[in-house]
């Protein structure tokens, strides 16, 4: 048995949910999804001050996933915040959703395309890319330029321009797959795979798979050099449940 941590960086339990159900239809019959969000921050991650924000609600996370033994982590933000830091404090191995979602796609496709929500966020994907050596990977990013929360709102309206946006960029950027750039979008992706006959891969669903694959080849992260147990010292103030 594995125990899984996914971790919903801003603090909306509805998207948790998605994310919950995107993880726990993949996970393996040995795998438990524990699924939370941040006890505190931001209630969607919109930009580089959230990111901020975020990645303090996902350390506290971590330390209660470690503190509850499981076997790895998910962070389920399409800007993977904190993720460093939270290699850091963890233990078991820690997949973002971006890392995994673009990793995948570059075992299916040798071209692919992001589609996120807000214009103002296409910038922290190309930052992720380069983080990761995807760049030259990478066709385009495209914004549908709708909040994060829209696609919680059960208009359905911002699933439909994502939909749109998938199938223009099918057309137009020359990419064989497409990876859904919101921790928010992954409910889409089996059924729109299903539509246009091309991978359009979630990160949620993606990162669980990888997680599990090194719980079973029994990679833990890394604790030489940089990855390290975080140095000891004395936090005050907000951070002092931290020590
Ligand atoms: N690009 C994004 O939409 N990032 C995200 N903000 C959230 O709150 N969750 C995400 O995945």
């Amino acid at each position: 048995m594995s125990v899984i941590q996914v971790i919903n960086p801003n603090t909306s339990d509805a998207m948790t949910a998605t994310i919950a159900a995107a993880a726990r239809a993949v996970a393996a019959p040995g795998t438990e999804i524990i699924a939370v969000s941040a006890a505190q921050g931001v209630p969607s991650i919109e930009g580089h001050f959230d990111e901020a924000i975020a990645a303090v609600g996902v350390l506290e996370q971590i330390n209660r996933g470690k503190a509850q033994g499981v076997d790895g982590h998910v962070i389920a933000c399409f800007g993977d915040p904190g993720l460093l830091a939270a290699r850091e404090l963890a233990r078991g191995p820690v997949i973002g959703i971006a890392e995994a979602a673009m990793h995948m796609a570059t075992l299916v496709a040798t071209r692919f395309t992001v589609v996120t929500t807000l214009p103002r966020t296409l910038v922290i994907a190309r930052h992720l890319l380069r983080q990761y050596g995807f760049e030259h990977h990478c066709a385009a990013l495209h914004a549908i330029d709708l909040p994060v929360l829209a696609l919680e709102d059960g208009s359905g309206i911002a699933q439909e321009k994502v939909r749109q946006r998938c199938i223009q960029a099918l057309r137009e950027d020359g990419c064989g797959a497409i990876v859904l750039g919101c921790g928010g979008m992954a409910s889409l992706a089996r059924d729109l795979t299903q539509e246009v006959g091309v991978p359009i891969i979630d990160g949620v669903s993606a990162a669980v798979k990888m997680v599990e694959a090194l719980i079973g080849l029994g990679l833990s992260t890394s604790k030489q050099g940089d990855l390290a147990w975080p140095l000891r010292k004395t936090m005050t103030g907000a951070f002092e449940h931290l020590n």
